[in-house]
């Protein structure tokens, strides 16, 4: 039997208000080419035969060229509009899928996600329906509460990661909830609508250009190879 398409939405229709810059982050340049190129690239190199659907601010159509001339051989995008929210960013993006896929949501701010980790939430979510990276907490943290805080035992902890990777079937028909602003990721989504999801180890350097620091880490993990 074939296996099921593959379809990566890449959403990048933020302002980036934390980074504070006046190009939106996912366009700033990291190691030479812009974010986007990164995360672009290692779904390309992952698979052959994903297709991509890549969600931009209306008023940033423009710099989709800058992003796709900096490939070799510049890949075939589906582009589709952001829209108020992460969720109605993911929620247009959807809208473009008519057939039974596996679904990947990543965020086109995580430029460093590894080819092998987009295979692995390929492979589980296949096995499973749903395969969400996630990784275990490094420091201490604590509950706080008004004035007041207590430890929190951070084994029961996990941080979460993109792409968030389902079975269409799962995933399309949850997005048809009512816009909560608990729904941060696609899992928060996914539960609310009846389903158990499943997390897949994610990878320490997949991280989240979110504020300026983010930048230099990142090139920092690119330059000397620790990817
Ligand atoms: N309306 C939105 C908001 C966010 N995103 C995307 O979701 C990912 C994660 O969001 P975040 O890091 O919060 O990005 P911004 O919303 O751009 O940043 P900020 O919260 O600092 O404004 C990013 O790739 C961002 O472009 C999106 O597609 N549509
Ligand atoms: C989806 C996400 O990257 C998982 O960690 C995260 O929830 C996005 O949050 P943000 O507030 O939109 O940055």
């Amino acid at each position: 039997m074939p296996s099921p398409a593959k379809v990566a939405v890449i959403v990048a229709g933020g302002s980036g208000s934390r980074m504070g810059s006046t190009v939106p982050k996912q366009f700033l340049e990291l190691n030479g080419k812009p974010v986007l190129y990164h995360t672009i690239h290692a779904f390309m190199q992952a698979y052959e035969d994903v297709r991509i659907v890549l969600v931009v601010p209306p008023a940033h159509r423009g710099s989709i060229g800058t992003v796709l001339a900096a490939f070799d051989r510049p890949p075939s995008v589906t582009l589709v509009d952001g829209g108020e929210t992460r969720f109605h960013s993911v929620k247009n993006g959807l809208q473009t899928i008519q057939q039974d896929a596996v679904v990947f949501v990543h965020d086109g701010v995580r430029p460093l996600v590894s080819p092998a980790l987009i295979r692995a939430c390929y492979e589980q979510a296949l096995a499973k329906g749903s395969a969400i990276p996630a990784i275990a907490l490094k420091d201490s943290i604590r509950e706080v509460d008004g004035e007041g805080n207590m430890a929190a035992d951070r084994t029961r902890f996990r941080i979460i990661q993109t792409p968030q990777t389902f079975l269409s079937g799962i995933l399309v028909p949850a997005f048809d909830q009512p816009y909560d602003p608990l729904f941060t990721d696609e899992a928060t989504v996914v539960e609310r609508f009846g389903h158990t999801v499943h997390l897949v180890e994610g990878e320490e350097q997949n991280i989240k250009i979110t504020k300026p620091q983010d930048l230099v880490i990142a090139a920092a993990f690119l330059q000397n190879g620790l990817l």
